[in-house]
């Protein structure tokens, strides 16, 4: 059977990587294939435009045998395409064989917490979605901000955009202090036991790294980590083999209860 994000039985510790040009991509898949990830993401903001269509990324695809995600969010640094524009390379990805397909929660609208709930915009991101899955890949819709958010905002956001048709939702929110991670942490707890869908909590921040390596044994299905650290590409997340090392020795997951 063909492994996806949704049919691992644990948490699913995903090489996230980005990279200019194919060669690049596939060598960093590689690399975090080898570190032991069970699932890869590439973000297509640095990827050159001539390589941002179907056959360069099919290419990337079919050079490892894990499950792809893409996103392509606003910050592109080369091309600034428009937020229609930048769903069309996404849509050639999912025509390449992605798994899943990354949508903003705020696609077509840009809103605090990209989150939007004009009617029209939410309208147009569910055709998009139809059509993402009828091209056979699942979609996460996320949300990434940099504040800290309570347990209750977060589940009414990630409810909301459960509405949309998504297989999974994403959140990324910032703890930089004891008590913003404590609340990080009932925040995951909370998810797990109101969500139906498989969802990604993730922080960033000076207090985010204890959530990194527990918020995947308390529910979080999709998890980041990085084959090694590039300076081009930023160090929020821990590296594949330390997640590795911690989750396969804690013999523990909420799952499993
Ligand atoms: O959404 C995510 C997660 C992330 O924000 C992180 O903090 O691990 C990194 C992003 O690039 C990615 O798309």
């Amino acid at each position: 059977m063909k492994r996806t994000f949704l049919n691992q039985p644990d948490p699913v510790v995903t090489g996230i990587f980005a990279g200019q040009t194919p060669a690049e991509l596939t060598a960093e898949a590689r690399n975090c294939e080898f570190e032991g990830a069970d699932g890869l993401a590439v973000d297509l903001g640095d990827l050159k435009p001539e390589f941002r269509k179907r056959d360069a990324l099919k290419g990337v695809i079919d050079a490892v045998r894990l499950p792809f995600m893409f996103c392509f969010y606003r910050n592109d640094p080369q091309q600034h395409l428009g937020d229609d524009a930048r769903q069309e390379v996404l849509l050639a990805a999912a025509d390449a064989g992605a798994s899943i397909i990354d949508v903003m929660g705020d696609l077509y609208d840009p809103s605090p917490m990209e989150l939007t709930r004009n009617q029209a915009a939410v309208d147009k991101q569910k055709r998009l979605i139809d059509r993402i899955h009828g091209k056979g890949a699942d979609v996460v819709i996320s949300s990434h901000m940099q504040c800290p958010r309570t347990a209750e905002q977060v589940l009414e956001h990630l409810s909301e955009t459960a509405k949309r048709d998504a297989d999974v939702v994403k959140i990324v929110t910032t703890v930089n202090s004891d008590d913003e991670l404590a609340e990080a942490f009932r925040t995951t707890l909370l998810l797990k036991r109101e969500l139906k869908l498989p969802f990604i909590h993730l922080c960033n921040g000076s207090y985010s790294r204890p959530h990194r390596f527990m918020g995947p044994a308390l529910g979080v299905s999709i998890l980041f980590a990085v084959s090694r650290y590039e300076p081009r590409y930023g160090m929020g997340q821990p590296t594949i083999r330390a997640m590795k090392t911690v989750l396969q020795n804690m013999h523990w997951n909420i799952n499993n209860l």
